[in-house]
């Protein structure tokens, strides 16, 4: 598959996913590990993709987002936005209402 369409076919897949460096186990950057935090504060799912270990898409979905670094949040296929916003939203308590209602895909039990 083209790494666009990868990247474009992972965003309409999981409501919220967190493109970031490292795993939400273990976060290998202090800018993605902050939004990790959070997100686990806030306590609802997210997908990930760990860019270190996805060169294409650490290369790629920049382009396709027009946001030049990383962790980058998307909820519903949107950019909300990296670290910094993140950090703002949770402080206005703007980013948790994000979270609800999202439908996640059912696990394929066939
Ligand atoms: N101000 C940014 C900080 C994030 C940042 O500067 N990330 C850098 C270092 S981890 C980055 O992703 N650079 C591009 C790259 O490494 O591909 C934010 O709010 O997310």
């Amino acid at each position: 598959m083209e790494i666009k369409q990868k990247i474009e076919s992972q965003l309409n897949e999981y409501p919220a996913i967190l493109y970031m460096k490292g795993t939400p186990q273990f976060p290998q950057c202090g800018f993605s590990s902050r939004v990790v935090t959070i997100l686990k504060r806030i306590g609802e799912p997210f997908a990930y993709v760990n860019v270190l270990a996805e060169p294409a898409v650490r290369e790629h979905l920049p382009k396709i987002s027009d946001w030049p670094t990383f962790p980058q949040l998307f909820i519903n296929g949107e950019l909300v936005g990296g670290c910094d916003i993140i950090e703002e939203m949770d402080q206005q308590g703007e980013l948790a209402p994000l979270f609800e209602g999202l439908i996640w895909p059912e696990e394929d039990n066939a």
